[in-house]
Parts: C-alpha cells; sequence; structure tokens
C-alpha cells in the first residue's frame, strides 16, 4: 500500500464539485470518478458561475475554474480545461478550442475551421493532440494538478455522433475510428481526459 502524494483531505471528502458548464465533460468525468464511490455534482447544478477563462494555458484555466467552485461552493472542486491542438497550426486552436465554436457554441463550425486553416497552410501534416488538464481544489487551499494527452489524426469529413466537440475528427493513434464513432468506453480507456484521470487516482487515492 502506498500512500497518497497529495494531501489526504481530496481522497476523504464525498461529494466533489465538477466545475464545468460542459455537458458532454461532466458525463465522462461522473463515470470516472463514481467508481470511488465520490459523488459528482455539476456546476449548473451547484448553482456556479462560468469565470471568464483568461490563463495563457491549459492548467491555469483549470485552476482558475477549480479554485472559483471550490470558493464558491466550500467543497472540493474538479475542473477540466481542454483542447485541441493540431500540429501543423502550431498548436492551435488549442485553449481557445471551446472559442472557436462561437457562442452559441458550433462544433461543426469549429471543425471546419480547423480543416480551412490547414487548408490555407496547404500541408498534408494531420497530426494532433487533445489535452486535458484536471485540477483539483479543496476549500482550504489544497491544490493539485495533472495534464493528460493523447495523440492522433485529424480526418475530413467528420463521423459519427457520439461524445462531444472535436470527436467526429480525431482518430487515436493506433485506430480507425474516431472518438465521435466509438463506444464511450473505448474512449474512456484511451482519452486526455483518461489519462489525466489516472494521473489524479495515482496521486489521490492510496495504491
Ligand atoms: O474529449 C473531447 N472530445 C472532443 N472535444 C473536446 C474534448 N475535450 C475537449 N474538447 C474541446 C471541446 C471543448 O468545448 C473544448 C474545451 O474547452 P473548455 O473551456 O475546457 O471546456 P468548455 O468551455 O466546453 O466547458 P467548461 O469550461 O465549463 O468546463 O475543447
Ligand atoms: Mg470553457
Amino acid at each position: 500500500m502506498t500512500r497518497p502524494s497529495v494531501s489526504p483531505c481530496f481522497a476523504t471528502a464525498h461529494t466533489w464539485v465538477i466545475a464545468s458548464h460542459n455537458a458532454g465533460k461532466i458525463k465522462e468525468i461522473s463515470a470516472l470518478i463514481e467508481p470511488f464511490g465520490l459523488t459528482a455534482i455539476g456546476a449548473d447544478e451547484a448553482g456556479l458561475p462560468e469565470p471568464e477563462e483568461t490563463e495563457d494555458s491549459f492548467e491555469g484555466n483549470a485552476l482558475l475554474k477549480a479554485r472559483a467552485a471550490a470558493r464558491v461552493s466550500g467543497k472540493v472542486a474538479l475542473a477540466d480545461d481542454s483542447g485541441l491542438a493540431v500540429e501543423a497550426l502550431d498548436g492551435a486552436p488549442g485553449i481557445y478550442s471551446a472559442r472557436w465554436a462561437g457562442e452559441p457554441r458550433d462544433f461543426y463550425r469549429a471543425m471546419e475551421k480547423v480543416e480551412a486553416e490547414l487548408e490555407k497552410r496547404g500541408t498534408t501534416n494531420r497530426n494532433a493532440r487533445f489535452v486535458c488538464a484536471l485540477a483539483l481544489v479543496h476549500p482550504d487551499g489544497e491544490e493539485a494538478v495533472f495534464v493528460g494527452t493523447v495523440d492522433g489524426a485529424l480526418v475530413w469529413p467528420p463521423r459519427g455522433d457520439r461524445g462531444f466537440g472535436y470527436d467526429p475528427v480525431f482518430v487515436p493513434e493506433g485506430h480507425t475510428a474516431t472518438f465521435a464513432e466509438m463506444e464511450p468506453a473505448a474512449k474512456h480507456a484511451m482519452s486526455h481526459r483518461a489519462d489525466a484521470f489516472s494521473q489524479l487516482v495515482s496521486a489521490v487515492f492510496a495504491e
């Protein structure tokens, strides 16, 4: 039995607030944390505001969202800041992945924009990576951040109707189906979110 590498305060809390207003993320994160006997409450359910994402990194924005949620709710908060980094676009849309979809969000438009930018550059490099930073913040001030990634390639046109966001154009390395064509459990076994979460589990829960 190894000891958790972060404060035990996270594992002893019964409820974690998921500091996200994205239903797709909340569904995925709830499925990841419930096996640990924790109850997940979404940000809308907890009446949390949606803070402006003013930092310039996934880690910074995840911490900003988790801190705001922990402060308002008085509970342990878990925030996710994530996005798609396209190699030939120097990592864009990156932290702006949600913002490329406009308001109200239209991810078909965001996927088209990625495709148009690739075409503009006249490149055949379709490598891309999803990145996910998970920040865990205790209302007493304890903090931890975990970053996960998954590498893959972009396809066009989009395929599949599962998942969310850019899933219909992303094929993970070693596979032929897009994330939107896979069973949710298959995506959960290899995603950037699952990678960050497995690091969180090792740090927070003794193994
Ligand atoms: O597994 C994924 N599959 C497809 N697309 C994804 C994924 N993970 C992040 N993404 C894209 C879409 C999302 O909208 C954006 C994250 O932006 P991000 O600000 O972190 O999330 P958000 O604004 O949707 O919800 P919130 O900030 O309330 O957690 O990157
Ligand atoms: Mg956001």
